[in-house]
């Protein structure tokens, strides 16, 4: 039996990404249920819930990250722009540069600042000339906010930076392919509170182009950062609106729960 959805309604028409009756499945473990939503553009949406309730899987669905797991089956729809993800004329590499993704734990390429940013430039044959490409390079490590702190050393080795820093140089890495969702799995769990602080501003910063769907533990954060939250609980999202709204006045007896430390 489907769980009814607690909402405030985002327009579908304007939705950047939307899901209908989204299911996954890993082997015989239900990991995602019944999700349908409509996420709009240029707006930081957070997802929260306990662990395990199922954020990642659907964080995964976005750009069929998993497609990369073989146990992983995923049904019913997702739409971006309006386009069926899973049309087969859609070809997953180039929707992973559409849809860029930013991990838990910083993971540079053991090369330069540089090459780590030039990447996806390279390998989609974005750029013609060294000077395009330089241009993205740095474009791209302004965007993150980073620019300033690695321009004299762009040969340098990226594993040499802080973990703040190199976890905006992914952000950087990300962006240099022009993506137009960004999705980001707790992004700031291995940093410390002032380079959590600074990916934070950059997240404000970064919806200005993008629309980003972001994991988090932290409800702090989630409040600091999203204008809408979506809460998930053993598989189901179970509501889904304003994030002030959400925090201050939820509709469901499980998101309360949850918010007010009762389970989680
Ligand atoms: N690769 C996988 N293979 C098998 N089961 C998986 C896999 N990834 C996730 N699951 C299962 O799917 C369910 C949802 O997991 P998921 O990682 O999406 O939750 P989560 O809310 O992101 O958790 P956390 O907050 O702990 O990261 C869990 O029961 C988990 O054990």
């Amino acid at each position: 039996m489907k769980d009814t959805l607690t909402e405030t309604p985002a327009a579908a028409d304007t939705a950047k990404i939307a899901t209908r009756d989204l299911q996954v499945h890993y082997g015989d473990t239900h990991a995602l249920r019944d999700v349908d939503v409509d996420i709009p553009d240029r707006t930081v949406t957070a997802l929260i819930g306990p662990s395990g309730c199922g954020k990642s899987t659907f964080l995964r669905c976005l750009n069929r990250m998993n497609d990369t797991i073989p146990a992983a089956r995923v049904t019913g729809e997702i739409r971006i722009d309006g386009e069926d993800i899973h049309d087969p004329r859609i070809d997953p590499v180039q929707l992973r540069a559409k849809v860029g993704m930013v991990f838990q734990k910083p993971n540079p390429f053991p090369k330069s600042i540089r090459d780590n940013v030039a990447y996806g430039p390279r390998i989609h044959g974005l750029t013609r000339t060294r000077a395009e490409l330089d241009e993205v390079v740095e474009k791209s490590l302004r965007r993150a906010a980073l620019w300033d702190e690695v321009k004299d050393r762009l040969d340098a080795l990226a594993t040499g930076l802080s973990g703040g820093q190199q976890q905006r140089l992914c952000i950087a890495r990300t962006i240099a392919t022009s993506p137009e969702i960004l999705l980001m799995d707790e992004p700031c769990s291995a940093l410390d509170p002032i380079a959590t602080a600074q990916i934070e501003e950059l997240i404000d910063d970064l919806r200005s182009r993008f629309a980003v769907v972001i994991v988090t533990h932290s409800m702090q954060q989630a409040a600091r950062v999203s204008q809408r939250t979506a809460f998930f609980h053993l598989g189901r999202m179970v509501e889904y609106g304003d994030t002030g709204a959400l925090f201050t006045n939820p509709a469901d007896p499980r998101t309360e729960s949850y918010i007010t430390g009762r389970i989680g």
